[in-house]
């Protein structure tokens, strides 16, 4: 059968960064509605900075299964779980401390391995091929949902641009001991991971990333981490940018909705490109070709 390439991006850009942190709420509670309609569960992974805080739309929310959620975290700092630089316990002050999660489905690193980073990440692995060994059969597992953020340099999780864990393939959790920013030793997911889920979600806000939101979504070929997670078929990847991320980008927003699949992501974006093309012709006049 042939390999259907990976769906475009869907760009959703939102006027503030309230109204962003409102939608990415509603969209994470109807992923987990979709999930668990279909398998039962909700299994998602979130990843470290200010993903945390743009989580906090989801205190409150009514009607969620939250006795039903596996929560993972994609990349982790090797330091206590009590500790402000841990991703865990960034999420916890933000929603998870507020949500009435089961503490055994969320699952932290084991802090007792702190020392031994292999350890870490091996133990890390070993807890999701405990989870998805049974329900998933695949190479990798397949989350539901991953939130992820995007570094300055276009990293993701804790993948940074030109680094040898780019290239793993076998594992599904890797470590290092020199991330150029923040807490340099960290476990993380790795690549084959990240592209191998029901649904990426990548969240972006402020001007500092202005420049480089523009590089990963204008500029793919670049190859860049961030530009590097295009789950394969049935998998979508969508971006979720406030007005000031969002300002110095040319790819086309699609409105806000939920989209459910390949062809719906497709339709919106081409949509999304004949109404850029539309207001471009505007702008320039109809005697002009743009
Ligand atoms: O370097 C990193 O940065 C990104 C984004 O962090 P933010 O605090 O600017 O939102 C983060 O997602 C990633 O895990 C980290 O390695």
């Amino acid at each position: 059968m042939p390999v259907q390439p990976p769906a475009p991006p869907v760009f959703y850009r939102f006027r503030t960064t309230e109204v962003l942190v409102d939608s990415l709420a509603n969209f994470v509670v109807k992923a987990q509605r979709d999930a668990v309609d279909k398998r039962g569960k909700f299994t998602i992974a979130l990843s470290r900075g200010t993903l945390a805080a743009n989580l906090r739309g989801l205190v409150g929310q009514e009607n969620v299964q939250w006795d039903k959620w596996e929560v993972f975290f994609c990349d982790e700092a090797a330091v206590p779980l009590e500790s402000p630089d841990s991703n865990y316990h960034s999420n916890y002050l933000s929603f998870l401390s507020h949500v009435p999660i089961p503490p055994n489905q969320i699952h932290t690193i084991d802090a007792s391995l702190l020392d031994d980073l292999e350890e870490l990440a091996d133990e890390y692995e070993k807890q999701l091929i405990g989870h998805f060994a049974a329900s998933n059969a695949a190479r990798y597992p397949t989350f539901d949902l991953m939130l992820l953020g995007m570094g300055t340099e276009g990293e993701t999780a804790s993948l940074f641009p030109e680094h040898e864990l780019l290239s793993e393939k076998d594992a599904w959790v890797s470590y290092l001991e020199d991330a150029p920013r923040g807490p340099p030793r960290r476990i993380t997911m790795t690549l084959p991971v990240l592209t191998h889920c029901y649904r990426v979600v990548f969240v972006v806000s402020g001007a500092e990333k202005a420049q480089m939101l523009h590089t990963i979504l204008d500029e793919p070929e670049t190859g860049l981490p961030c530009s590097r997670v295009r789950p394969a078929a049935p998998g979508l990847v969508f971006w979720f940018a406030d007005a000031d991320a969002a300002s110095e980008t040319t790819y086309p927003p699609t409105t806000f909705r939920w989209i459910d699949n390949q062809k719906e992501a497709e339709e919106a974006v081409e949509a999304a490109q004949r109404k850029a093309a539309r207001r471009l012709q505007e702008a320039l006049g109809e005697d002009e070709d743009y």
